[in-house]
């Protein structure tokens, strides 16, 4: 039986990588490790916390001494990091703990496994989820960012997660240790917390709330499927070559405001409003410092060397999601109230 650690697995991309390890592979062993921050929620894995090959454990890979204890008694064969603050504006006010669990976190792992795997690297694999906002930004146009593209992050948030794929490839050249990176786009999908643009909106739009929209609304990403974002992890966890780094994205680039136009779009036929009452909503706020005008991601290496595609348009995916959100309300209610609020209203306030 094979022992993977999955760090951060009860975050929203976490738990869709868990549920997908946990229900495809009943013959591995899968440990999930979680701080539990605002961000990560056992309720996400209600669905499967009882399977037999599944075990949580709550920890925080900044505490060295605990990462090292939990690899010496566990004996991985491999790690699927993904435990990260993964929220832009929010490395904007605090910084300093982007750098703790972004960086010195994902040493600390990197550390343990160059210990406790030194005997045989060559059949342990980590491998480090990372974000294409380390490429920077582009401009409007069609050039996108590749596996070959210079790192240029602009962010707190992103120059930590270039300085964590950094460490990574050190400790691969350094040490030999069998490594891949992957850059992923945005991500919607079902428990994404409600800081992040689109399940904010749909939650704003619900409650007749204003939708805040950063600057003219001009910026654009590239939004990927998190169950297909979990596929591609799947694939090159299992096929990449040692050493190497995947882009992920869908090929699917949007305006901010087009985006929430749509959502609104969906959300009045959903709730029943009349067409064009959810976009009064829409409210133009101070712009993030900073803000990356655009995202492009291209995928193809992943999709010519190891066959995957994005399985989803994402007109059906929103409405799949938007679908989630509106039929698991007590999901919603939970994690913006109680002692989750403050960090959604902090966020939805700010502005
Ligand atoms: C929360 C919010 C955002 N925005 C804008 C800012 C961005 O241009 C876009 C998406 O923002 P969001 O914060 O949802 O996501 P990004 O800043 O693009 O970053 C996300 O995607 C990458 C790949 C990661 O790696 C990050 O971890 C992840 O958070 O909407 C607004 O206009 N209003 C709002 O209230």
């Amino acid at each position: 039986m094979k022992k993977i650690l999955i760090t951060g697995g009860a975050g929203f991309i976490g738990s869709h990588v868990v549920r997908r390890f946990v229900t495809t592979y009943p013959d591995y062993e899968i440990v999930n490790l979680d701080k539990l921050t605002y961000a990560g929620n056992l309720e996400n894995l209600r669905d499967i916390e009882n399977q037999p090959n599944y075990k949580f454990v709550k920890g925080d890979i900044v505490d060295a001494a605990f990462i090292n204890s939990l690899f010496e008694t566990e004996a991985f064969d491999g790690v699927i990091h993904l435990a990260a603050e993964s929220h832009v504006d929010r490395s904007i006010t605090n910084p300093t703990e982007f750098v703790m669990t972004n960086v010195v976190g994902t040493v600390n792992l990197l550390n343990a496994a160059r210990t406790y795997w030194k005997d045989n690297y060559g059949e342990k694999r980590f491998y480090h989820v990372s974000t294409d906002e380390v490429y920077g930004t582009l401009g409007e146009g069609t050039d996108m960012f590749t596996e070959e593209t210079a790192y240029d992050p602009h962010s707190p948030y992103s120059a930590s997660k270039a300085s964590s794929d950094h460490f990574v490839r050190a400790y691969a050249d350094t040490y030999k240790m069998d490594t891949v990176i992957s850059n992923c786009s945005n991500n919607y999908g079902s428990y994404h917390f409600p800081e992040k643009l689109i399940p904010l909106s749909i939650n704003n739009i619900k409650h007749n709330k204003p939708i805040p929209i950063y600057g003219k609304g001009e910026n654009i990403r590239d939004w990927l499927w998190v169950e297909d974002h979990a596929r591609a992890i799947d694939v090159i966890y299992h096929q990449a070559e040692s050493g190497s780094t995947y882009n992920i994205g869908g090929h699917n680039e949007w305006k901010n405001i087009d985006l929430i136009k749509l959502l609104c779009k969906i959300m009045d036929r959903k709730l029943g409003r009349v067409e064009g009452e959810s976009e009064k909503l829409i409210t133009y706020v101070t712009d993030r410092a900073g803000h990356d005008l655009r995202y492009a991601i291209d995928a193809s290496k992943l999709e010519k060397n190891l066959n995957w595609k994005p399985s989803l348009q994402f007109e059906e995916g929103l409405e799949k999601t938007v679908d989630w959100y509106l039929e698991n309300e007590a999901w919603l209610n939970n994690v913006t109230s109680g002692n989750y609020q403050h960090y959604y209203e902090e966020q939805y306030t700010n502005r």
